[in-house]
């Protein structure tokens, strides 16, 4: 079997030479800080061999449940956010058919995600769209009390036991939660609802191969087994024994960490040439994000869909400041073939193309891209995925999460703690007037009224 490959190579031309090499020291520390268990927010490393930790029991465990929705409903509502949400997001997309909503394929049950936003329209029309569905409801949530979750679960649960009734509604609302604390548990705990548990020791971002992934992935249907195998082969090919340039993980690490503190780089642009790839770019950026913006330090994750956003962005990507490098996630063989048909009145200037593959043309496009990029001053980052599915999709997760553990140690913050996202929550709850924030709700509206 095939891995996922990285190509560093338009990337170190930007960098002094010997850079990667040099940075080998300080990825080795990095890493062996992880599997020694001594890095900063070593509490959550519950991520790092749990590809390898996962058992078949497990797995059917979690198949199991999703039999039982998949059996029982039309449409599932994946409720969370953050890593609550885009790891499964991510997955299903990626597998997906691009117009599963429109088909109307009826041996799968359609996902529907919310609790993501606080939007009142799509909320409406959510419950709106699901008034003569069968739904059922996974409710995500590690903390158990973020508020735009809780908010919405509120409502999905009210709607789902009119609709269904309590006890049949109890059959299709599973919880994925923390063992104990928080809103989601309480409420599981007392409604008898099927839980599983997101372990203490695998931080949100870090969880799409717990059931948070898992169970919306295979509710979808998808092979799980598959993916955590992929990942599992990863989490080898990124282990401590292996040569540093030979570890993917090590070296993306490196060149990021090279171009952010010698070239300049502080914005890297996920960039996919499969629109199907456009929420694995979203799940990397939280995943980076979280993990290194920190201490007024940190790469900033962008991403792009390309060609799409060539014809929205590509201007500013070409000429405009040059603080910018791409990583590309470049699929190597489509699922499907299309062939270019020759036309005889050639109106569009186009039987050049008669014949080919529409994939040649978006290769070609992606060369090009790459070629015009680097000459523009963008370093380039590639990595090639064989074909888009469960196995070298896992395998991309594994290499992400591993590559984010060194980075973030490599950078000098913890990549595993996320305080700065209290900020707004904590105003949010004082303009709302939440029990508990009594202080803060005045000095919030005696600050309002200064500034009017
Ligand atoms: O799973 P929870 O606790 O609802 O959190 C969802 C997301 O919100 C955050 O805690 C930020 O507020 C993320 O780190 C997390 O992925």
């Amino acid at each position: 079997m095939k891995n996922i490959t990285l190509d560093v190579s338009k990337a170190v031309q930007f960098l002094k030479e010997g850079t990667v090499k040099n940075y080998e020291a300080k990825v080795k520390e990095a890493q062996e800080a992880l599997e020694n268990g001594t890095c900063p927010g070593n509490d959550f490393l519950g991520w790092l061999h749990l590809p390898s930790s996962i058992t078949p029991e497990f797995l059917k465990e979690i198949q199991d449940c999703a039999n039982t929705l998949r059996e029982n409903c039309e449409a599932i509502v994946v409720a969370g956010i953050g890593g609550s949400y885009l790891g499964a997001r991510a997955v299903i997309e990626a597998l997906s058919n691009s117009f599963s909503w429109l088909i109307g394929d009826k041996s799968n049950p359609t996902i529907l995600f919310a609790g993501n936003n606080i939007g009142e329209d799509y909320l409406y029309e959510l419950t709106e769209y699901l008034k003569d569905k069968k739904f059922g409801v996974i409710n995500i949530s590690k903390s158990g009390t973020t508020t735009e979750t809780a908010l919405t679960f509120r409502l999905l649960k009210k709607q789902c036991e009119e609709q269904r009734g309590k006890e049949e509604a109890k059959k299709v609302i599973v919880a994925v939660t923390d063992a104990t604390k928080g809103a989601a548990r309480a409420a599981a705990d007392k409604e008898g609802y099927k839980t599983f548990v997101i372990p203490d020791n695998v931080g949100g971002r870090f969880s799409v191969l717990t059931p948070v992934g898992l169970l919306p992935i295979a509710c979808a249907g998808f092979d799980i087994t598959k993916l955590v195998e992929g990942a599992a082969d990863m989490e080898k090919a990124c282990g401590k024994d292996v040569a540093y340039e030979e570890n993917p993980a090590a070296v993306y690490a490196a060149v990021r960490n090279g171009l952010y503190d010698q070239a300049g780089k502080k914005i890297e642009i996920m960039v996919n040439y499969q629109p199907k790839l456009h929420f694995i770019s979203e799940w990397w950026k939280q995943l980076f994000g979280e993990s290194e913006g920190k201490d007024n330090k940190g790469i900033f994750p962008a991403s792009c869909d390309f060609t799409t956003d060539l014809h929205s962005m590509g201007q500013w990507i070409q000429q405009g400041e040059r603080s910018i490098y791409e990583t590309v996630i470049s699929v190597e063989e489509p699922a499907k073939k299309l062939l270019f048909p020759n036309d005889e009145e050639n109106l569009d200037g186009l039987n050049f193309l008669a014949g080919k593959r529409v994939d040649e043309v978006n290769k070609m496009a992606e060369l090009g891209t790459r070629l015009a990029h680097v000459d523009g001053g963008v370093p380039n980052i590639r990595i090639s995925v064989p074909v888009l599915n469960e196995y070298y999709i896992g395998q991309l997760i594994y290499f992400f999460e591993k590559a984010c553990g060194i980075s973030g140690n490599i950078l000098g913050v913890n990549p595993f703690n996320q305080p700065g996202v209290e900020a707004y929550k904590k105003n949010m709850f004082a303009l709302l007037n939440k029990p508990g924030y009594e202080e803060d709700s005045k000095a919030i509206k005696e600050r309002l009224a200064k500034e009017k």
